[in-house]
């Protein structure tokens, strides 16, 4: 381990993965890179620190294993020089799916990523019912019949919801065949720039190869390589440090998964973790596969700036110490960054975005991988008819008519209310998280299903609102009304300015 200290690993932006998840290999040095750029945050800059206490659990940490697909591609020939209809840049779900579909409708189609055949690296977690609307239980490999959250030692919500886990080699690969079968190329390179013109644009790779396409996705996620932005980028940050683990035995229920548990008695020997984790909480998200396998992740919800990861690890490892989970082995760790809310790209432009290169986290919960897969047939069906030969546009109007359809007015002013919301969850310390928590978790299962599936839309929304305001404690009324009142005014106004 000694040496793995000693030996900064490079950050590793696996965009494909999750599109937004950022994931480093264990003890790496985390340089910020892009984000670095825009501050992204200015902790990251450090090495991880491993400290006193979590170093046994840390030393089981294997080294990062990346496991490839085992498929031919069919690559993509640059001496033909022919103009693609679609090049997709980054071959996480949102690209990919967006490149099945499209070329699905017999569009040629160029898949463009350093990884193609990596499978995603990461533990994504869904409702089961999300899944189940996109035909994808398939793709799931693990389910429990509810999820449970504690809200404090003495208090628990039981969720009648069913949720899983993606199988995302499984996933990776259906879509990969499908692409494959419709006739889509795969090239392997980062594109570092596009030059446009009125009718195509030119893809400049890092290996010197050029590719001209009709239209261009950026599906890149976070490092958003393509699409612009003119707004100052000011997100909060989901931080998360979450093991697979072999355990001697846990004490949770193999039949529900944890979704939130906010307690926080595993800190009373330690003052000043508790006083800090009682001013930026984390909680533990928990997937009990068996009674001696599990997935536990320690999470900041969102914080800006974001937590540092070592003080994540720490309250992880008391956390476990408290629970009695002995580790046996680490399957594997995940360390996981996602920007939350902030500005949306600048709409339209020329460059088609989807995933979290377009805003699409949900800037409340962090997820996406639901909402982008449901998202790609609407950008699929707009490029299809759009390039289709009756209503043929092409350029920047071809372009203007897709990003519509991806963020119509409903979907932004959605994604105002997300954004307020996110405000007041980044103003709340432990007690007022967990009586709000109290009170959205007793909300009628439509809307806190809705809220959390993206669902929900504004006149909805303002319902949602008023229905959690009169479930709220009178404590909880009062730090509503006081942190979230500036976050409404700003969520009004910016809600007057956009009515195109
Ligand atoms: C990706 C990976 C791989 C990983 C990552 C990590 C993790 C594990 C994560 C997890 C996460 C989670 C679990 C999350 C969850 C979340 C949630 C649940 C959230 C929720 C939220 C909610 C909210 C925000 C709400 C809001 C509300 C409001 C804003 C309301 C208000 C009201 C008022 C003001 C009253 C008046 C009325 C009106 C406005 C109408």
């Amino acid at each position: 381990m000694d040496t793995l200290l000693k030996t900064p690993n490079k950050l590793e932006f696996l965009q494909p993965i999750h599109e937004y998840v950022i994931k480093a290999s264990s003890f790496s040095y985390v340089k910020p890179q892009k984000f670095g750029s825009r501050k992204f945050c200015e902790n990251w800059g450090k090495r991880v620190r491993v400290m006193a206490g979590s170093s046994t659990l840390l030393e089981l940490v294997p080294e990062t294993k990346k496991e490839n697909l085992d498929f031919e591609l069919p690559m993509y020939d640059p001496s033909k020089g022919v103009v693609v209809d679609l090049a997709v840049v980054g071959g996480g779900p949102a690209g990919l799916a967006v490149a099945q579909q499209v070329s699905e409708a017999g569009l040629s189609v160029c898949s463009i990523d350093r990884s193609p055949k990596l499978i995603w690296p990461n533990n994504y977690g869904v409702w089961v019912d999300e899944f189940e609307a996109m035909d994808l239980l398939d793709c799931l490999d693990a389910t429990w019949s509810g999820a449970v959250v504690y809200v404090d030692e003495n208090s628990t919500k039981d969720l009648d919801r069913p949720y899983g886990r993606v199988n995302r080699k499984q996933l990776k690969s259906k879509m990969m065949q499908k692409c494959i079968r419709n006739g889509v190329k795969f090239h392997q390179a980062k594109v570092i720039k596009v030059i446009h013109e009125e009718a195509k644009s030119m893809l400049i790779c890092d290996d010197g190869v050029t590719i001209q396409a009709t239209v261009v996705l950026d599906a890149t996620g976070f490092s958003r390589s393509l699409v612009q932005y003119d707004k100052p980028y000011n997100p909060g940050y989901q931080v998360a440090y979450g093991i697979l683990a072999e355990v001697e035995e846990h004490p949770f229920d193999t039949n529900k998964m944890v979704f939130m548990d906010w307690r926080d008695s595993h800190l009373d020997n330690n003052m000043e973790l508790k006083e800090r984790n009682s001013k930026i909480p984390t909680f533990l998200y928990a997937m009990p596969f068996s009674s001696n396998r599990i997935f536990l992740e320690e999470t900041s919800l969102v914080a800006r700036p974001g937590l540092r990861m070592d003080d994540i690890q720490e309250r992880m490892v008391t956390r476990l110490d408290h629970l009695g989970i002995k580790i046996k082995s680490i399957e594997e760790d995940e360390r996981c960054v996602i920007p939350m809310g902030g500005p949306l790209p600048v709409l339209p432009q020329r460059v088609v975005g989807i995933g979290g290169t377009a805003g699409m986290v949900h800037p409340s919960t962090g997820y996406m991988v639901a909402r982008t897969l449901a998202a790609a047939p609407i950008v699929a069906n707009a490029i299809i008819q759009y390039l289709g030969s009756e209503r043929g546009k092409l350029g920047n109007e071809l372009s203007a008519a897709v990003w519509k359809d991806l963020w119509p007015i409903e979907r932004r002013r959605q994604r105002e209310f997300f954004c307020f919301g996110m405000d007041i969850l980044l103003k709340l310390d432990l007690p007022a998280t967990r009586r709000f928590f109290d009170a959205f978790f007793d909300l009628e299962p439509r809307y806190w299903h809705g809220f959390l599936s993206s669902r929900l839309f504004l006149p909805d929304l303002i319902f949602f609102g008023l229905s959690l305001f009169s479930q709220a404690s009178n404590t909880s009324r009062i730090e509503i009304m006081t942190k979230g009142t500036l976050p409404l005014v700003t969520m009004i106004n910016n809600l007057l300015k956009d009515t195109e």
